[in-house]
């Protein structure tokens, strides 16, 4: 299965004889689904006999292909670019901070597998006014949680999207969660949370990060 995205650039030919060229569009290397339900079915099937279990018995006769159901909606966000929900923007003559917190998510741990889930919260500064839609800031929190990950990484590609696909003049994102991997098991610290900051811009200055922080009440 490919996960490559690779970007295609049109070429059309104008009555006058010049060559336009159209936006490049992304667009998927083959027609191939991109959850393989097949492999994810076999595999079910064999973790559960692994286990001791009988997937042949009633209750879980269909269990492998709910699992593969599951995964393509939880692990979506793999073939998706985060820059594509950034599409909307506005000129508002806003030059001041803009905070969208407490944005509830879940995601997976890469290293278990389990959930890791929480709150986002998302700030930037804009840059000559130019302003997105609050809605795409939870929009890429929620692409982006559709990986299997670790929380750092997760921070980190949400606020590079917002610094490079928006240019924000500064941008800082806040994740706080709860790993089951952490919770449930192993460890088993009920109630730990871990917190994780990425800032770019003019909030790489302390002075900057602490109002943020104030905002959200863990300055
Ligand atoms: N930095 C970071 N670590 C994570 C994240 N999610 C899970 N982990 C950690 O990944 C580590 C994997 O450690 P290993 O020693 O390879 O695996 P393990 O034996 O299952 O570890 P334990 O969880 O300590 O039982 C654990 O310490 C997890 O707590 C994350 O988002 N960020
Ligand atoms: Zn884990």
């Amino acid at each position: 299965m490919s996960q490559s995205l690779r970007s295609k650039k049109a070429t059309s030919k104008s009555g006058d004889g010049v060559l336009a060229v159209t936006p490049p569009e992304i667009v998927k290397e083959s027609d191939a689904p991109l959850v393989d339900h097949e492999k994810i079915e076999q595999a079910v099937r064999m973790i559960l006999e692994a286990i001791g279990e009988n997937p042949d018995r009633e209750g879980l006769q269909d269990t492998p292909a709910r699992v593969a159901r599951m995964y393509e909606e939880i692990f979506s966000g793999l073939h998706r670019d985060p820059s594509e929900v950034l599409s909307a923007r506005f000129h508002v003559d806003h030059n001041e901070v803009v905070l969208v917190k407490d944005i509830p998510f879940y995601s997976a741990c890469e290293h278990h597998l389990l959930p890791f889930f929480g709150q986002a919260h998302v700030a930037y500064l804009p840059r000559h006014g130019v302003v997105t839609g609050l809605s795409k800031l939870a929009r890429l929190v929620d692409l982006v949680a559709k990986r299997p990950q670790i929380q750092e990484r997760m921070t980190n590609i949400i606020a590079d999207t917002l610094e490079n696909d928006l240019d924000a003049a500064g941008v800082m994102v806040v994740i706080e969660a709860e790993h089951l991997c952490m919770t449930m098991r192993g460890i088993k610290k009920p109630g730990s949370k871990t917190v994780t900051i990425a800032s770019r811009g003019a909030y790489e200055d302390p002075d900057r990060q602490q109002e943020i922080l104030r905002m959200l009440k863990l300055g």
